[in-house]
């Protein structure tokens, strides 16, 4: 029996840049074409993969959702990616379009080689890597080092160009993309706007396509139907590692990341607060997860990107469900373990 290809988007991006928020939109605005969804998460509790579950729509069902769970998809291609992918074209009822998430932290790098593999690249074709960059992370001159050392000015044009694990990760995902979501341009003004597209486009390949968007809110038939074949197309698109080592594996102890259980206790504020004030004082770069309110049906969802913190109702708790609170956090190594949770502990034990 021959098939056509199935055409595959990769969504990258930093940390919290708003992948979940695009997968998310593009599930909603699928029209008709049924997506098989492969995330990937740093961390060791599927917190996006939650996120979508809880959306409560029929576009977002479980059956068409494969989580890695296990850190760095680009770590592990052979032994989970691979297999994952021939499981889905197995499907009797195959899928007309394939997304994969990527981990925040992930290169996308050896993920689009692994579609030259010959038992993929026969019948599956990568239809375009997208990007998203986060205006206001980037406005605020978040992957520059030293940021309470240098103005804001100075920041910005920074950015790019230092040797951190942070800002070489961006760049390599810049690198990667065929399209650029220049995402959450609601928290910047139109000034930032245009200096951070401008910085953009100086680190991304000629050609690369910036579409700016609010929420993940970009024509999904534009972003799906690309058609770039990007696993044919690899010149430019190389990673710092491949650069310098010959594309050599590559280390991801820059990162560090670890879940923490709390009681319920806390009312919703107290929480929220206790949270603000433990990334400020260790310098989280993401922490998300669900938390469990005294007195409420719902599980409060928590979101936080660097020091902006987000929270909402998601769903109801189900029958049986722990109702405790978990989070992940994930920052640049080392974490002050213990110092985080001890900070978070204590607002659970003061309620
Ligand atoms: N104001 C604003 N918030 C946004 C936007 N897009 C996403 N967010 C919020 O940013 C937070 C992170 O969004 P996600 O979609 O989970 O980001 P992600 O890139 O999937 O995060 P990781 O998978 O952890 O790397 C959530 O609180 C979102 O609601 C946007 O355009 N504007």
């Amino acid at each position: 029996m021959s098939h056509s290809k199935i055409p595959t988007t990769v969504i990258t991006g930093f940390l919290g840049a708003g992948k979940t928020t695009l997968v998310r939109h593009i599930l909603a605005n699928a029209k008709g074409k049924r997506i098989a969804l492969i995330i990937n998460e740093f961390g060791d509790i599927g917190v996006d993969k939650d996120v979508l579950a809880g959306c409560g729509d029929e576009t977002c069902r479980e059956e068409d959702m494969i989580e890695l769970a296990n850190g760095c998809i680009c770590c592990t291609v052979a032994d989970d990616f691979i297999p994952t992918m021939k499981a889905i074209l197995a499907r009797p009822d195959r899928p007309d379009h394939i997304v994969i998430e990527t981990s925040g932290l992930a290169l996308p790098q050896p993920l689009i080689r692994a579609f030259n593999w010959p038992e993929i690249k026969a019948e599956v074709t990568i239809d375009g890597v997208v990007t998203v960059a986060d205006a206001a992370a980037l406005a605020e001159g978040r992957f520059a080092s030293n940021e309470e050392e240098v103005d804001a000015q100075r920041r910005l044009d920074e950015m790019l160009d230092h040797d951190t694990p942070l800002g070489e990760l961006f760049e390599d995902q810049m690198v990667a993309a065929d399209m650029i979501v220049l995402n959450k341009t609601d928290l910047v003004d139109a000034a930032a706007l245009e200096a951070v597209e401008a910085e953009l486009r100086e680190h991304m390949r000629q050609g690369t396509k910036i579409v700016r968007a609010a929420n993940g809110h970009v024509d999904t038939m534009a972003l799906l139907g690309l058609g770039m074949s990007t696993e044919d197309n690899l010149e430019g698109r190389e990673s710092h590692h491949e650069l310098e080592h010959d594309g050599e594996g590559h280390e991801h102890d820059d990162f560090d990341s670890f879940s923490v259980t709390l009681p319920s206790g806390p009312g919703r504020d107290q929480l929220l607060a206790a949270i603000s004030e433990t990334i400020a004082a260790h310098d989280v770069l993401r922490l998300k997860g669900f938390a469990a309110i005294p007195g409420a049906k719902a599980r409060l969802a928590i979101q936080a990107v660097g020091p902006r913190v987000n929270a909402y109702f998601d769903r109801e708790w189900k029958e049986g469900e722990d109702r405790v609170t978990r989070l992940v956090v994930i920052g640049e190594s080392p974490l002050a373990r213990d110092e985080i949770e001890t900070s978070l502990k204590k607002v659970a034990q003061a309620a």
